[in-house]
């Protein structure tokens, strides 16, 4: 069993307080990433739980057990960095070997030539490479093992850490930005290996990125840290369609959720550059909006935001088309399906809505807070809505 349990988690070097009182539980078999932005304090936390580096205060546990006091090597953990770490002079199979002749052959059975003629020698080097050529097929580089690092090309290098890992057979992998050194297709495909492994061995995957993309794609959840918080943690499609803050709604998603800035009045009713926008607070008041750029619709009247288009992209299966918008300091940016190719143009004013269900409100604090239809113009936006899907 191999989940784990971090209970506020505080990390200072000098004054400077990295980790903020962090706490996550991450189940058995579970893929868990650690997003966020550069500095933020993932790859701390990641050598917290590795052991290779110590809390301030706080504590983790591995499997219900409280692992503060144990060295990264007894804590049954394989972690995998960006830099591949693997060593130039030896071969893949003799780098993928390296954990398991370290445990399993003594000092003098790993001598070079005297070694190999000691007795239990040969058997336990046989079984070693029983296990390497396993986690070699598994990975895709069996006719890579007789190579040096210095002959194999970026993914291949990748490969053969993680079968480094792999062969160690450990409760857990703790992966630290393990993709950042590929080029953008490898890492594609790579990160789709990687989530393969993860529910073929059934084991713990702790990964840390700053790629929200890579995330979103491999992960069971996803826990988003920023300035040492963690500030939500949930499924991708929860952080997606329901981000509890609005750093959370900025950081995830590509091209960026949009964001608007809004008044609330006495009543409720939200007003974008003062028009009313048909919606109200059903909470606290609202100070933003956040509109996915798939969720706007184009309308002939009651819109939520009116712009100039400034920008098409045409990206064959979408468009993304960036509006300069009334009262709005960043452009606005809508996903319009291929059919829309040719009947959009650079300088046309387009007008948008938005079912109430899929905008974000957010309150003075950024926190998520609930936002509706106001009744009437509910029905109008929802007929206009209908109109135009
Ligand atoms: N040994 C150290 N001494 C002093 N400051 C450190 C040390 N290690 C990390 N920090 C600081 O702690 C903060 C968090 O670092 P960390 O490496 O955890 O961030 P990160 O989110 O993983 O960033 P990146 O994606 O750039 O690796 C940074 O501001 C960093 O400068």
């Amino acid at each position: 069993m191999a989940t784990i349990q971090f209970r506020d988690i505080r990390k200072s070097f000098g004054d400077t307080d990295v980790l903020k009182g962090v706490g996550l539980d991450i189940a058995d078999g579970e893929f868990l990433s650690l997003v966020g932005p550069s500095g933020c304090g993932k790859s701390t936390l990641l050598r917290i739980l590795a052991g290779l580096e110590s809390q301030t205060s706080g504590s983790v546990t591995i499997g219900g057990t409280p692992v503060d006091g144990l060295h990264a090597a007894d804590r049954d953990l394989a972690m995998v960095f960006q830099s591949y770490a693997l060593y130039p002079h030896l071969s893949v199979a003799e780098n993928i070997a390296v954990p398991l002749t370290m445990r399993r052959l003594s000092s003098a059975q790993r001598l070079p030539l005297v070694g190999r003629v000691l007795p239990g020698s040969r058997t336990t080097r046989a079984a070693i490479g029983t296990t390497v050529r396993e986690a070699a097929e598994m990975l895709d580089i069996a006719h890579l093992l007789d190579r040096k690092p210095g002959q194999l090309s970026g993914g291949q290098r990748q490969r053969v850490a993680l079968g480094r890992a792999l062969v160690r057979d450990p409760s857990a992998f703790l992966l630290d930005e393990p993709l950042s050194n590929l080029d953008a297709k490898m890492r594609v495909h790579m990160r789709a290996e990687i989530a393969q492994l993860n529910r073929r061995l059934g084991a713990t995957f702790v990964y840390v990125t700053h790629d929200q993309a890579e995330a979103m794609t491999m992960s069971d959840r996803i826990a988003v840290m920023m300035e040492g918080e963690l500030l939500q943690v949930g499924t991708p499609d929860a952080l997606y369609d329901h981000p509890q803050d609005l750093r959370v709604a900025q950081f995830i998603g590509s091209p960026a959720i949009n964001i608007l800035p809004v008044d609330t009045d006495a009543s409720g009713t939200i007003h974008l550059c003062d028009m009313a926008t048909g919606l109200r607070a059903n909470g606290p008041a609202i100070e933003h909006l956040g509109v996915r750029p798939e969720a706007f619709v184009p309308c002939e009247e009651g819109e939520l935001v009116v712009g100039r288009v400034r920008l098409i992209e045409n990206l064959g299966s979408d468009l993304f088309v960036h509006l300069d918008a009334a009262g709005v300091p960043m452009p606005v940016t809508v996903r319009l399906p291929s059919s829309a190719r040719g009947h959009v143009k650079v300088r046309d004013v387009m007008r948008l809505t938005a079912a109430p269900e899929r905008i974000c409100g957010f309150d003075s604090a950024g926190k998520a807070a609930p936002v509706g239809a106001q009744n009437k113009v509910h029905d109008n936006v929802h007929d206009k809505v209908a109109r135009h899907v």
